[in-house]
């Protein structure tokens, strides 16, 4: 048996355009994953989030659920295609549907944690460059600035940009992600963009001096391992690690991207002329806590004529859904390694979670592949925990099955099961194991 401390705070996460729907109502206009999600061949099926979970619709009786649960905190995302579906134009109704979102919430005693942005570009910006264009900095900040002022008493916590590594390398540069592009030069450039529209932001929320309210980042996090004791491998692994991990903690927490990198860039991107000299400055504002999306971990070996001079090789454990391995003790490997090299900050697991094929059986849906894998990634957060580290709270990976991206709705991260066909909600095991966690505060081995 492994306790929690008593204010640990226990979440469940969703995004905007994963679970919402409602593309065209109140005013909302098209993002760049309405876009891509329409392009033939670019998600499975030609699957889009033009109805997803229908939540934007059904958000009372999803609130119902997480009451049921027992959740503390419920991490969702704002569409900011709702909020400003043209440039520089606000719109009341779609900033109304989070309030009334938020008051649902507080009225059942649930902490909103909202993200103001998970991928959901308004085409708007993507047709004036999305963010190669740097001017993109001053759009997000209109944005950030409005919802600091419309609902900046009522959310208690604020997370800048969700996984700047997916929004800039993945979608820029590996193509997988709306845009779709496939230039390593602009997937580096939108990620500066990204980071410095995330330090811009936070120097507005600190301007407005908004009480009982705090600031952060959620990172993807992947810790990287050699295949092998060659010391080649050990170089791939340390070049994979600066691919995703280090490329961002170092200029949020170093106010300086990693030299290493920069001489493996160059020779593929040329120069760093996107960067100014008060950007790194402004990128490194300080935060109040760091998010971390934990998912697994990458095993890497040697590869010469790889950008990032290695190639994943598959890990020995089970695998999810997705592929991923599961890789628990990967997590407590992570968070060590944050809090002796990066900092001692309050840190919450922004999201956490897995994809397996349920078994459904009429209104029971039996996941115990997903117990599994929040139970041992729980086990070693407490580890961390009771090593003294700053880890204040845990959000799983997802609330509903829901649109999974370029996967579409192949692949279930939900507690929650969704029918689509009828929008019919059943709990999982998972999610009735996880409401005992929550009640218990404790893990049963
Ligand atoms: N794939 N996968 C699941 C999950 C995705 O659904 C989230 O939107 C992302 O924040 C993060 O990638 C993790």
């Amino acid at each position: 048996m492994a306790n929690f401390p008593k204010d640990f705070l226990f979440g469940v996460a969703t995004s905007s355009y994963q679970i919402e729907g409602a593309v065209n109502e109140d005013g909302r206009t098209p993002s760049i994953w309405d876009t891509f999600s329409k392009i033939k061949g670019k998600t499975y099926n030609g699957d889009t989030g033009d109805i997803a979970c229908d939540h934007y619709h059904r958000y009372k009786e999803d609130i119902g659920i997480l009451k049921e649960i027992g959740v503390k905190a419920y991490r969702f995302s704002i569409a900011w295609p709702r909020i400003y579906p043209e440039k520089g134009k606000f719109n009341q109704k779609g900033m109304d549907f989070y309030k009334k979102l938020i008051d649902e919430l507080l009225k059942n005693n649930i902490k909103p944690v909202a993200t103001i942005y998970h991928w959901d570009l308004p085409q708007w910006a993507g047709d004036l460059g999305g963010w190669l264009n740097r001017d993109s900095i001053y759009w997000y900040s209109e944005y950030s600035q409005k919802l600091f002022k419309e609902i900046g008493d009522v959310v208690p916590m604020w997370i800048t940009h969700n996984e700047p590594w997916c929004a800039s390398i993945l979608s820029y540069g590996i193509g997988e992600h709306a845009p779709g592009h496939k230039d390593y030069r602009e997937a580096l450039i939108a990620a500066h963009h990204i980071l410095l529209s995330h330090g811009e932001a936070v120097k507005i929320f600190r301007d407005m001096n908004i009480k009982e309210s705090q600031i952060g980042i959620t990172l993807n996090l992947t810790p990287a391992y050699p295949a092998t004791e060659k010391e080649e491998d050990y170089l791939a692994a340390k070049y994979a690690d600066g691919f995703s991990n280090r490329w961002f903690l170092d200029p949020i927490f170093k106010g300086k991207y990693p030299v290493d990198m920069i001489e493996l860039y160059k020779k593929e991107i040329g120069e760093f002329d996107f960067i100014k000299n008060e950007d790194l400055g402004i990128i490194s504002q300080p935060i109040d806590f760091l998010g971390i999306n934990f998912y697994s971990r990458s095993i890497v070996k040697y590869d010469e004529n790889s950008l990032i001079k290695g190639e994943a090789v598959e890990g020995p454990g089970k695998k999810t859904d997705m592929g991923w391995e599961i890789s628990p003790e990967s997590l407590y490997d992570l968070l060590k390694r944050i809090d002796k090299e990066y900092t001692n900050m309050p840190i919450y697991i922004t999201e956490n979670g897995a994809a397996f094929k349920d078994i459904v059986n009429k209104d029971e849906v039996h996941d115990q592949e997903r117990i599994e894998y929040v139970k041992e990634h729980l086990k070693y957060a407490i580890k961390f925990i009771e090593d003294g580290g700053n880890l204040k709270g845990y959000f799983l990976w997802s609330l509903l099955d829901n649109f999974e991206w370029a996967y579409g709705y192949s692949k279930r991260f939900g507690i929650v099961y969704v029918d689509f066909e009828t929008q019919k909600r059943i709990l999982k095991d998972s999610a009735i194991w996880y409401k005992e966690v929550i009640n218990k505060n404790l893990i049963d081995n």
